[in-house]
């Protein structure tokens, strides 16, 4: 299977069990976390940028003060595939690697 292929529902809970704060919105994923300040939450920010860019995956991001709402979704295949998974992944480690 390429990375790209639309996911089932099965294997999007089973990809979503393994990410904890993760959920699933509509035809995506979603996550909310809360950095320590301001700066702390535009470093995750930065972080993330660079692996969706060598990802060439890239994820809707809000940032409000210091929440950051993240949205992964594969908009050429119309929904949730393996990228969003492992860009989730990356994600987490940036958030955990910043706080
Ligand atoms: C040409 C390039 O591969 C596409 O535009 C990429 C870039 N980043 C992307 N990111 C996301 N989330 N979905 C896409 O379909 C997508 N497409």
């Amino acid at each position: 299977m390429s990375s790209s292929t639309l996911l089932t529902e099965d294997e999007i809970t089973a990809g979503l069990a393994k990410l904890p704060g993760w959920r699933r919105q509509g035809e995506a994923i979603t996550r909310t976390v809360e950095a320590a300040d301001f700066p702390a939450a535009i470093r995750v920010v930065v972080a993330v940028a660079e692996a969706a860019e060598a990802m060439n995956h890239h994820p809707d991001i809000d940032i409000r003060w210091r929440t950051l709402t993240f949205v992964l979704a594969t908009h050429s295949a119309g929904g949730v595939t393996d990228l969003d998974l492992q860009l989730a992944a990356r994600i987490d480690q940036a958030f955990n690697q910043q706080s």
